[in-house]
């Protein structure tokens, strides 16, 4: 299916999927056309900001309000919430994981969700928690939201359709989607099983970096952002609708699908971004800088620099650098870092860090090249090389990221992870010059 998006990051949109059926010059008519219902979801305080002020205003076939049940408590066992500090039994230490296996049984993108890590505190709104999804089944007649955050979602491989309040969307390896806290959405697997990576930001909404003195072009830039176009539903037969709220997961029923919006406006908005149209910049003459310069999406903490969580990227680009160590440098960070490998080998770990695999380098544990990394980039010859076929990606925040017991306990853990740094050998002897 073709599918069509509007591009631009946090634009103020205009879509209909019926001609008329969005009120120009107001948003709350006394009557609307086709006898829709006008809503507003507000993704920030009425009083923020203007540069933070988001919202859209959804024409559907029912308001939210008409749910025919109660909440009833579900469970949802592998989806953890911060605060999230568990006994799981391991020491301190970086960590790295082989992938997750897809299981051969029917999991939705609510039931094939697991918590890798969480960080902060869902209840003060700050923090993040790190998923691995695994779905091999379609959500049907079901649809989610998550009051505790924004999703972002990352394939790693297979693809999925994301039929969201606002339209429709498809992704896959290499694209992310963000789907707005509150809003309501539908997945699919297409053609296949899929797994991916979810950070689900409980803080401030991802928003594009400043670019500083990069100027007004590079890196993520707004047109390459889509949003889909109004798609609805009008289905009156039995749905279940799926909350997360502070951690807990509540469902209800509804005689109707909920996916009923018909003309939306608004910049509170799911998009999509392909992760290949990001123009890196980097090192032209020497040295390595941090990775930073690779942000593709920051979540504010509040603290100017400090993000509660950003979306950091390391894409195919030419390593230039003359007299330099090319690949990252070894390193201490206050901030703590997930990293997954979408496809392709990481330059700091060309074995080990295998795509759908995953690492944690959490607040102030050291980490860096491997000692083959090491030996390869220390003797390289230092032509221009391009890195190709490479797509990894990091959600770094400023919380010390906590283990759930899942994570700890999967046979994909690599028990030798730290035999990487082994092979470091003291070069030092006291005498001057290179070594
Ligand atoms: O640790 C990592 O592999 C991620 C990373 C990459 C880089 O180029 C510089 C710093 C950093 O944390
Ligand atoms: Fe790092």
């Amino acid at each position: 299916m073709t599918l069509h998006y509007m591009p631009g990051f946090g634009n103020d949109f205009e879509t209909e999927a019926l001609p008329g059926a969005l009120p120009q010059g107001q948003n709350s008519p006394q009557r609307c056309a086709y006898g829709l219902y006008a809503e507003q979801l507000s993704g920030s305080p009425f009083t923020a900001p203007r540069e933070s002020n988001e919202r859209s205003w959804l024409y559907r076939i029912r308001p939210s309000v008409k749910h025919t049940g109660r909440f009833a408590r579900i469970d949802l066992p592998y989806w953890k919430t911060a605060p999230h500090i568990v006994d799981h039994g391991l020491p301190l230490g970086q960590l790295r994981w082989d992938p997750v296996p897809i299981p051969d049984e029917p999991l939705t993108f609510l039931t094939g969700m697991r918590t890798i890590t969480t960080a902060g505190d869902v209840y003060t709104q700050v923090g993040m928690a790190a998923h691995v999804y695994l779905v091999t089944a379609p959500m049907v007649d079901e649809v989610f939201y998550s009051a505790d955050g924004e999703l972002m979602i990352v394939p790693q491989t297979g693809r999925l359709s994301l039929f969201t309040e606002l339209g429709l969307m498809e992704i896959g390896p290499g694209d992310i989607a963000v789907v707005p806290r509150g809003m309501k959405v539908k997945v699919a697997p297409l053609g296949g099983p899929s797994r991916g990576y979810v950070c689900e930001n409980y803080g401030a909404k991802f928003t594009l970096p400043g670019r500083g003195p990069i100027g007004a072009n590079c890196l993520a830039n707004p047109r390459d952002f889509k949003t889909p176009v109004a798609a609805f539903e009008d289905r009156d037969t039995p749905h279940r609708l799926v909350v997360k709220w502070c951690g807990g997961f509540h469902a209800t029923e509804i005689g109707h699908s909920p996916l009923d919006v018909v003309a939306w406006h608004g910049n509170y908005a799911p998009y999509k971004y392909d992760l290949r149209t990001f123009s890196p910049v980097g090192a032209i003459l020497f040295d390595h800088p941090d990775p930073s310069i690779f942000t593709v999406l920051t979540a504010p903490s509040g603290e100017e620099g400090t993000a509660n969580v950003d979306f950091v990227i390391f894409p195919e680009r030419w390593m230039v650098a003359e007299h330099s160590f090319r690949p990252p440098w070894y390193h201490l960070n206050i901030m703590s870092e997930f990293m997954g490998l979408i496809y392709g080998q990481y330059d700091a770990k060309e074995r080990g860090f295998v795509p759908g695999g995953m690492s944690l380098h959490n607040c102030m544990l050291p980490h860096g090249p491997d000692a083959d990394a090491f030996e390869k980039a220390s003797t390289a010859e230092l032509k221009p090389v391009k890195l190709t076929n490479t797509l990894a990606f990091m959600f770094e925040t400023r919380f010390p990221q906590q283990l759930t017991e899942f994570a700890a306990s999967l046979p994909t853990l690599q028990d030798d992870y730290l035999d990487c740094w082994k092979g470091i050998a003291k070069k030092f002897d006291g005498t001057p010059g290179v070594k």
